[in-house]
């Protein structure tokens, strides 16, 4: 079976959790590539595809927006999961939802859609990037979970093998 991981990332936080995504399907036996949105040129050879994008002010990545825009018709018969990572709410304990990935997703109704905790490191930021993220209360850290990655990942390949 096929799986397309494609990670929409700035400072390489998502694709790194892209990655150990993309790792631990392939402990469960699936064949799968790690391709960037923006060069992903057809998903028919895949049978499922894992979507995640980094949340930049509330949204997605333009490359993932782009790449829903582009395979959405197709996405609706394909077995599409998606994720995001960002860190709004990780201050307060939790972690929230970003508000407008919903409707780039509607069209496209993925399994399942989680969001995971990201990594904000002010040294690889731009000044213009420092500033927005200290007005948006995001706080400085990794707060990346391994754990709920590699277990997000065997549900996708527990849903996977058992319509196989
Ligand atoms: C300028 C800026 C804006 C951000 N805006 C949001 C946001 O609106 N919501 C959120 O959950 N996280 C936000 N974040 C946190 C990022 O999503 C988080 O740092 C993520 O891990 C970055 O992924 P990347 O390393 O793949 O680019 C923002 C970070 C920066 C630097």
């Amino acid at each position: 079976m096929k799986v397309l991981v494609t990670v929409a990332s700035k400072h390489g936080s998502t694709r790194e959790v892209g990655a150990t995504i993309a790792e631990q399907l392939r402990m469960h036996g699936l064949d799968v590539d790690e391709i960037e949105p923006a060069s992903v040129h057809s998903v028919s050879e895949y049978d499922a595809v894992v979507v995640g994008s980094a949340v930049y002010m509330t949204q997605w990545m333009d490359s993932a927006r782009e790449f829903l825009a582009r395979f959405g018709h197709n996405l609706e018969e394909l077995e599409l999961w998606a994720f995001s990572v960002g860190m709004a709410g990780v201050g307060s304990g939790g972690i929230e939802d970003p508000s407008r990935v919903g409707p780039a997703l509607l069209t496209a109704r993925p399994r399942d859609y989680v969001t995971f905790k990201g990594k904000l490191n002010p040294q690889e930021l731009s000044w213009r990037e420092r500033t927005v993220a200290k007005l948006g209360g995001a706080i400085e850290g990794d707060f990346r979970d391994e754990a709920a990655e590699r277990e997000w990942a065997d549900s996708i390949a527990a849903a996977l093998t058992s319509t196989r």
